[in-house]
């Protein structure tokens, strides 16, 4: 009873196969591809891999490329795509956006792994939720699993192409991160991780004054690395957040259906 879990970012397409659809279950591989090379796929990494029974996936970056992944999956494996929306609540989060269904479905489900992370490490606790990603998102969730709202602020890349494209004299090599850069390149690297690390010390900050309690605080995606050095206070990566948030909303769906 194979499972794949999906996610669709505006850089890369991550996938998971696990053996089961329920948190825990163990890894049989996984991968991740740059968006231009979601073609390879069928006849690439999943080539030799069991077919799975089912498949849930998020997707961020748009139709067109959501059709192209739903090929693949169709030309490898005869399992139909399922693709989260963010709702109204799901999975022990309520959602407190203005309107539940244009939150993105990866901030989402990422609250969701986070969540039920948290709830099996010991008693309910607010939370911030960081992805580093193309762009960086910060969650706010209160003790009984409510999102509060949340940040969406530019990557490292996206950031520095700004910088880039918006000035004459900025076009130089990443950096080092310092507290008193003094060349361009470390101006410029240090400058993005301080705006990342200072939105996120400001978020922590508003969830501790809402909430009355030290929140407990995970971070992911794909650039979280480059981030870990300078988060203060005790920021847990989990590179898995969004699969495990998958494996959540997988195992519930089957106990409901
Ligand atoms: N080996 C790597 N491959 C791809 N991206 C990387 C790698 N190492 C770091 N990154 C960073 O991670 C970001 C992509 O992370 P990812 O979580 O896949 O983003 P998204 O979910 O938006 O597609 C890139 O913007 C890049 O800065
Ligand atoms: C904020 C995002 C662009 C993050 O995308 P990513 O960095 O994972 O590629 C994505 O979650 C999104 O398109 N959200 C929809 C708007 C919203 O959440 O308010
Ligand atoms: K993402």
């Amino acid at each position: 009873m194979a499972f794949l879990a999906i996610d669709i970012g505006n850089t890369r397409l991550k996938w998971s196969l696990y053996d089961a659809a329920r948190p825990g279950a163990s890894l049989l591989a996984h991968g991740a591809e740059f968006l231009d090379h979601i073609e390879r796929l069928a006849e690439g990494p999943w080539a030799d891999l069991p077919a799975p029974s089912s498949m849930l996936g998020c997707v961020v970056a748009g139709d067109a490329v959501r059709r192209r992944a739903e090929e693949q999956l169709t030309e490898r494996f005869d399992c139909a795509a399922r693709w989260v929306v963010s709702s109204a609540a799901e999975a022990g989060i309520v959602n407190g956006y203005d309107h539940p269904t244009r939150l993105g479905a990866d901030r989402w489900v990422a609250m969701i792994g986070a969540r039920h992370r948290m709830l099996a490490e010991g008693p309910a606790r607010p939370m911030v939720v960081v992805m580093i990603g193309t762009a960086v998102t910060v969650e706010a969730v209160d003790v009984h699993g409510k999102f509060l709202g949340g940040l969406i602020l530019p990557g490292h890349g996206i950031m520095l192409r700004a910088l880039e494209s918006g000035t004459a004299g900025l076009h130089v090599p990443t950096g080092d991160v310092r507290e008193f850069p003094t060349n361009t390149s470390d101006a410029l690297t240090s400058g993005g991780t301080y705006a990342i690390a200072g939105a996120i010390e400001r978020m922590v900050q508003h969830v501790r004054a809402h909430c009355g309690a030290e929140p407990a605080c995970y971070m992911t995606g794909g650039a979280a690395w480059k981030m870990a050095p300078s988060m203060n206070g005790n920021f847990e990566q989990v590179d898995s957040l969004i699969m495990d948030g998958l494996l959540v909303i997988a195992q519930e769906r089957l106990l409901a259906s």
